[in-house]
């Protein structure tokens, strides 16, 4: 049961650049810390083929289940301060980055403006996205579909692995 006026929200975290495994734990840390935030669960950790943009290194991903007050604008403000915090910079689309921070779903909410589309657009053909959620809530559904389905339909999902540590 969520508290009265909060939301559920799933976010997406990845990482290609520097000490991912390091920078995802202590992202989680820092949204859970976020005023207004609540961390409820969170996935395994996969090492994943990058989807898109030029050549550059596997990613690390996974996903996190949070409860918030924050309306989704504030959300996303907070994510990007988040990737700020562990120097992500904006060159290439879909280029390696040291942190990702998207917003997949935010309870039920249908959204689309200048700044956040909600569900994340891509979300739906994301293995990197869909099978760490899959494992952290098997009854996950996205666009009324279960997020395990979406996930062995995926593209990229041949080549992801749970990573255990280097
Ligand atoms: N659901 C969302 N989550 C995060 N950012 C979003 C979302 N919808 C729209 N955006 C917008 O997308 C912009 C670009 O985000 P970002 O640089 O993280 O894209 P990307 O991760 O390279 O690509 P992709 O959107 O395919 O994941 C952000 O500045 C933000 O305003
Ligand atoms: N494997 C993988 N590929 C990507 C990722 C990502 O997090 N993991 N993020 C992207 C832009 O959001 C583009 N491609």
């Amino acid at each position: 049961m969520n508290a009265p006026g909060a939301v559920n929200a799933i976010l997406a975290l990845g990482s290609n650049l520097g000490a991912s495994r390091d920078t995802l734990s202590r992202a989680v840390a820092e949204l859970a810390d976020l005023p207004g935030v609540r961390l409820q669960a969170v996935s395994p950790v996969v090492r994943t083929r990058p989807v898109g943009g030029p050549e550059q290194p596997d990613y690390l991903n996974l996903v996190v289940s949070v409860e918030t007050d924050l309306d989704p604008h504030e959300l996303l403000a907070h994510c990007q301060a988040v990737e700020n915090a562990h120097h992500r910079e904006r060159e290439v689309r879909w280029g390696p980055r040291t942190l990702d921070v998207d917003i997949i779903t935010y309870g039920d909410l249908v959204l689309d403006d200048e700044t956040l589309t909600i569900p994340h657009p891509r979300a739906h053909t994301r293995a990197f996205v869909l099978q760490p959620w899959a494992w952290m809530d098997p009854g996950a559904t996205l666009n009324g579909t279960p997020v395990s389905e979406l996930a062995a339909r995926a593209e990229d999902l041949p080549g992801l692995e749970i990573f255990e540590g280097d």
